[in-house]
């Protein structure tokens, strides 16, 4: 075995970058924010302070947890408490039956809760919206009445009592502080897991995934196995949780450990922090739990059931108010402020791009072949015997009337849709032809293709779109970046990097689409109108760009609604009509032909100019 030596100008290396992230403001303010939640129960020493604490923890932790699949991945899971119960009831049937620790159970609960996630994540996950929220009720409802159900295992509805054995390995105390500690651990690793996923490749297309799945797909993400991660993260940490506080509980029944009202719970107190951040949840937490609890706490039994009033009134004026919750509404504002701080407001360093993708192969060879496409839409047969071979290096224009099924022949060599007839064949980087199963599938294999109707992941920038595509080359979000900043340059987008992208006019974001494809670094490129909403001079420079793509060895297919933009550009011309290729040819040809001139101008004005 060999073990890795590290040298010391590694060390040091290491240890200034830590400390440069020490002196960012940004990151020292986080500390001492989260500090408090530790000093203030420390200094106040009241029993009933440290359990407020506790539960803000404890639920900061989960909210933070549900925020990986509700927030980043946009799906409103409703039933999360599921991971929290197989956490807490593992945890507490390992101790009892095998005398196994807490420290080790937890993670037995943990890997349960991912086989279960990854079980109800993959059928669920083709359901959207609201329905998909029902499912992950359904599925809580099933678990809470199973576990009623082996009562003799779990105890049933009347519950499970944690054997009480005291210390450290048995995770249960006398003094309350201790549980504290851990309950503030749990919820610094579920952050630091939230940032690192926010500021990682998976956060990025788990973004791109919840604002346009279709877009997404086209940047070569596998939309499903993106969720699937992000719920398997998000169940392993919930159920973490519900082991601790199932310890510190010591008494477990079905009814609080699968809790409907539990799982609302942990999604509004991200929906008020800020659904999709990583303090959001957090501070939702931080804000509503202590009201609640301190109501309890004050008006005792009488006040049962005032928690759920004090969450609803705070919900209701937070979203109709501020509908992107805190973080969402003044995160950006107080983050200038704090860049104010010493140590802040750092430039971030150009970095050097990394290496473009090379594409190899000999020019005029078939790189693509489409062979009697058909594509049925119930009674419409939108193409009709479609087949075009593709040659490497050219720019083939393909024009046709409103409606002749240009773009949808588009989505079937891009796998976006699965022709009912016909084979696609592509020329893969190895020389094969093969014939990629999904559109993600082909995006990787190079077949880039931009959407006639734009698909921004509107909440993000201009360059964060821009390494959504990047990513599939570069995973490191430094070289992805980098690869960005270039395309962006390369696509006149450069000084508008940092706009959102919904605040972009038509012509900004058809340029942005380019960019995003481009970014992927395609053998292929498919243009969808891209010109369209472009003024003169930009269309000119769009044509220039997409020549000097070409040049870089890229193939190009464009539909273009612009004739003297698809003339001048394209080596070559395909004509459909009614779905089916009426010609081809260079485009001096194709103009002055009769079949090409009478689709678009009638028969009669064909007859009338003796054609
Ligand atoms: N998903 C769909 N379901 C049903 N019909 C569809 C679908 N997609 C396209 N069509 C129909 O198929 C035909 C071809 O549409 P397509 O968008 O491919 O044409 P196009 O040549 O790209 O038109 P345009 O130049 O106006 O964009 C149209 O009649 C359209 O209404």
């Amino acid at each position: 075995m060999t073990a890795k030596v590290i040298a010391p100008a590694e060390t040091s290396q290491r240890n200034a970058g830590l400390l440069s992230r020490l002196t960012n403001p940004r990151v020292y303010c986080a500390l001492i924010a989260l500090s408090m939640l530790l000093i203030v129960p420390v200094l106040i020493d009241s029993t009933f302070v440290v359990h407020v604490f506790v539960t803000i923890c404890i639920f900061g932790a989960l909210s933070t947890a549900w925020n990986i699949v509700g927030g980043y991945a946009g799906q409103l899971s409703l039933g999360h408490t599921v991971f929290y119960g197989i956490g807490a009831y593992t945890t507490a049937l390992l101790i009892q039956h095998v005398g196994l620790s807490p420290w080790l159970g937890m993670w037995a609960g943990a890997a349960l809760s991912v086989l279960v996630g990854i079980g109800i994540g993959y059928p669920c996950f083709r359901l959207r919206g609201p329905f998909f929220s029902l499912a992950t009720i359904a599925f809580l409802e099933v678990v809470r009445l199973l576990s009623i159900h082996f009562n003799g295992l779990t105890g049933g509805a009347a519950g499970l009592i944690v054997p009480l054995n005291l210390g450290w390995a048995w995770m249960i105390f006398e003094n309350k502080i201790n549980y504290l500690y851990i309950a503030f651990g749990l919820l610094l690793l579920t952050l630091i897991v939230s940032w690192a996923i926010r500021n990682s490749r998976l956060g990025f297309y788990l973004t791109a995934v919840r604002e346009r799945e279709d877009a997404a797909l086209a940047a070569g993400v596998n939309n499903t196995g993106v969720k699937l991660k992000a719920v398997m993260i998000s169940a392993a940490l919930t159920s973490l949780v519900g082991s601790f506080h199932a310890m510190y509980m010591t008494f477990l029944e079905p009814a609080t450990m699968f809790s409907l009202a539990t799982s609302i719970e942990i999604a509004m107190f991200a929906l008020i922090g800020g659904l999709g951040t990583v303090f959001g949840p957090l501070l939702g937490t931080v804000l509503v739990v202590p009201i609640a609890e301190l109501a309890r706490g004050w008006l005792g039994a009488s006040a049962n059931g005032l928690h759920g009033f004090v969450y609803g009134t705070v919900l209701i004026i937070i979203t109709l108010t501020l509908p992107a919750g805190l973080v969402g509404t003044f995160g950006p504002r107080f983050m200038k402020l704090v860049d104010r701080l010493p140590g802040g407001g750092r430039q971030r360093e150009d970095r050097v791009a990394p290496a473009l993708r090379q594409i190899t192969g000999e020019t005029g060879k078939p790189i693509l072949e489409a062979r009697n496409l058909v594509m049925k839409f119930g009674g419409l047969t939108a193409t009709d015997n479609v087949s075009i071979t593709l040659k490497r290096g050219e720019i083939l224009g393909i024009i046709g009337p409103n409606g002749a099924g240009k773009t949808t022949l588009f989505s079937q060599i891009s796998g976006f849709l699965k022709p009912t007839a016909g084979t696609i064949g592509i020329v893969g980087p190895d020389g094969a032809m093969t014939s990629p199963a999904s559109a993600d599938e082909f995006a990787r294999l190079g077949v880039g293709r931009t959407f006639q109707i734009v698909q921004p992941f509107g909440k993000l920038t201009v360059l964060e779109n821009i390494m959504v595509g990047a990513f599939m080359r570069h995973p490191k979000v430094e070289d992805a970046r980098a690869a960005a900043l270039r395309v962006a340059r390369l696509v006149g987008l450069e000084d508008i990097k940092d706009l959102e992208a919904r605040n972009l006019p038509i012509g900004g974001l058809k340029r942005l689409e380019v960019a995003r494809t481009l970014a992927t670094e395609p053998s292929i490129l498919l243009l969808d109108e891209v010109m369209a909403g472009q003024s003169q001079t930009d269309t000119q420079k769009m044509v220039n760009l997409i020549r000097a793509i070409r040049d870089t060895g890229v193939t190009v297919i464009a539909i273009e609604h612009n004739m003297q933009a698809i003339m001048s550009l394209s080596d070559r011309i395909v004509v459909i009509d009614s779905g089916r290729v009426i010609a081809e040819g260079n485009p001096q040809d194709v103009v002055k032909d009769r079949r090409v001139i009478e689709a678009y101008l009638g028969e009669d004005f064909v007859d009338a100019q003796g054609i």
